[in-house]
């Protein structure tokens, strides 16, 4: 049987042999290929595919690895890694021990920046740029490849501003999809629409940023995608490439619906149809019960407003959203200003939810302490995706939170052990703390099937006490109680929640430390700095000589994989806990 062109392309070298009209067959067998593996090794969909002719011509058009290609985000990455040389490995992506959903620097040459947080690839592009000027080669082309939601973040902001006064070898590719995970917003989208109608184009604001501005182009024809690119080449200084894609470019479904094959999960690769898996009988994912109780909240507190920097699908804020439109916020890939906006908000009364990715949330960092903290601002943060995220890797899990936060003055800090938990706490909060509080729980679905029950409140600094025995105490935090729970059923070992990392609950662990000479304490956040650091804080202030072990997330970097095999192999599932716990008894 003849070779697909697609199995004769070992590296781009190989791509370049090829004859120009031989592409577009190329493109039609990449998509295929994308298609088929993730349909059911599931992962990010429609962005590689809207980008599959771009990625061709991009390769073939450059020099590549020498030219430095940096893909923003990167989940649209895939063409590039199976054109350079992963084609075989393909089928392991965000696998456990196989190749990262994103580009990575570790895993091949062509992968020129490590990427998974938006909005970085043009000031990455730049230094490199920059880096080519200082070390004499002028011929090294350097290309960041952004999305329309991705250029509105800040950093994206700052890296033209300052790209545009230099006279960087730079070519900055905006691939305007008009869309994010959820359609995308904000006044540069309306601009956007605007220079793609032609109605902008003399006050083009990419050109008032001293950038060469070229387009806009159809991204999915290939000969002009190639030809601008040539010509592009040998233009020196900023420049700026304006693209037309379609997401999900080539699957009927994706192309329709584009929210949902951002990243579809299993779905039949002949038909497109999502795989619908039943939801009956099982327990709410933690988002969703996020989304509905801040509507049922919301709807008794007109001073409730929710907030989501670009991610009113995988928060769940969508539900406020369509329910009371005039008080949920999207404000776009800008966790900064989501946070400033929520002090802005609780400065003058209202109660802000600002909901961010634990992960994304680093992101804000001075702004959690020098607009929330320091002022009081009693802004409620719910950080979603806390702990190990599973197949999206080093980038995205979020197990930084409670170190990070937890040296922030006046910062209530508070992880529920289920969904009663989580809505009790988000009840609690709204009643008025006169201080801001952070709220962190994982990503998925929790334990309890009938979640919706009264609300309760729940006393500031109070843990719980969920199982008495002798000798040694585990002390957990979050959804960890769950493993801890069943790890120690056959044990004769006390078992605390301490649900709030900050304010410790001082009296009980008075009790606790009196009473058992082990403590045991669990967490899915880096154990530096996080719930046992505070814990072997408490003992050396208290002079407590109770031996102490601190299990958590180790100090490197978690790859890729299933929550529940990362779990295991840093050995915090049920299992292992036992045979940890049971070494002390
Ligand atoms: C700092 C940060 N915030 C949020 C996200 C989540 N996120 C990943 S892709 C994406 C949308 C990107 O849209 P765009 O740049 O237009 O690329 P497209 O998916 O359309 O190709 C978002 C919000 C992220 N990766 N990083
Ligand atoms: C690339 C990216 O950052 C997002 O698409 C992320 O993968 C979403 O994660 P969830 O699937 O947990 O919403
Ligand atoms: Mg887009």
């Amino acid at each position: 049987m003849e070779k697909s062109l697609l199995d004769q392309i070992s590296s781009p070298e190989d791509l370049r042999h090829l004859k120009p009209d031989e592409l577009p067959k190329l493109a039609q067998e990449l998509r295929a290929f994308i298609i088929n593996i993730v349909a059911t090794k599931e992962g990010h969909l429609g962005a590689s595919l809207g980008v599959v002719e771009l990625t061709i011509a991009l390769h073939y058009v450059f020099n590549t690895p020498k030219d430095q290609l940096i893909w923003d985000v990167g989940h649209q990455a895939y063409g590039h890694k199976i054109l350079t040389g992963r084609k075989a490995i393909f089928h392991t992506n965000r696998q456990l021990d196989g190749i990262c959903g994103f580009p990575n620097r570790e895993e091949s040459v062509y992968d020129a920046f490590g990427v998974g947080h938006a909005s970085t690839s043009i000031s990455a592009a730049l230094g490199m740029a920059i880096a080519s000027k200082l070390k004499g080669d002028f011929n090294q082309h350097h290309i960041a490849v952004i999305g329309d939601a991705s250029i509105a973040g800040g950093m994206a902001f700052e890296g033209l501003n300052h790209a545009g006064v230099t006279d960087a070898n730079l070519l900055v590719i905006l691939n305007d999809n008009a869309i994010g995970i959820d359609p995308s917003v904000g006044a540069l989208k309306m601009y956007l629409t605007n220079v793609k109608k032609g109605t902008q184009k003399q006050d083009n604001i990419f050109e008032a940023l001293n950038f060469n501005y070229f387009g806009p182009i159809d991204g999915h024809d290939l000969r002009a995608v190639i030809s601008e690119l040539e010509r592009l080449k040998d233009i020196k200084g900023p420049k700026f490439l304006h693209v037309i894609t379609t997401k999900g470019k080539g699957l009927k479904q994706a192309e329709k619906d584009q929210v949902k094959y951002h990243a579809p999960g299993k779905f039949n690769a002949k038909t497109g149809d999502l795989f619908e898996t039943s939801t009956l009988e099982q327990a709410p994912k933690y988002q969703d019960v996020f989304g509905k109780t801040i509507v049922e909240l919301a709807k008794k507190n007109a001073r409730i407003v929710g907030i989501t920097p670009a991610m009113p699908t995988g928060s769940s804020l969508k539900f406020m959203m369509t329910e009371i439109p005039q008080r949920a916020f999207d404000v776009g890939i800008a966790e900064q200003h989501a946070v400033t906006l929520a002090a802005g908000m609780a400065a003058q009364g209202l109660i802000p939810f600002c909901n961010i990715y634990s992960t994304f949330m680093q992101r804000a960092y001075d702004q959690v302490i020098h607009d929330v903290a320091l002022q009081k601002l009693p802004v409620i943060f719910c950080l979603d995706r806390a702990g190990l995220v599973g197949e999206d890797g080093a980038t995205h899990h979020g197990t930084f939170d409670l170190s990070y936060l937890r040296s922030i003055p006046n910062l209530i800090i508070f992880a529920p052990r289920n969904e009663i938990e989580l809505r009790n706490i988000m009840f609690t909060a709204q009643l008025g703390l006169n201080q801001p509080i952070a709220i962190r729980y994982p990503r998925g679905r929790g334990v309890t099937i009938d979640w919706k029950r009264p609300f309760e409140s729940i006393e500031i600094g109070t843990a719980a006490f969920l199982k008495k025995g002798t000798n040694l105490a585990v002390l957990s935090i979050g959804n960890m109680a769950q493993h801890v729970t069943g790890a120690i059923s056959n044990l004769d070992v006390s078992h605390i929640d301490m649900r709030f990392v900050k304010p410790l609950d001082e009296p009980l662990l008075h009790t606790v430390f009196k009473t058992h000479k082990t403590i045991i304490t669990i967490e899915d956040n880096s154990i530096k700095g996080g719930f046992g650091s505070a814990i072997l804080e408490f003992a050396a202030s208290n002079n407590y000589t109770s031996s102490i072990k601190t299990l958590g997330i180790p100090d490197h970097f978690i790859e890729h994989g299933k929550v529940s095999e990362l779990h295991k192999r840093i050995g915090l599932d049920a299992q292992s806990l036992t045979a940890y716990i049971s070494s002390f008894l």
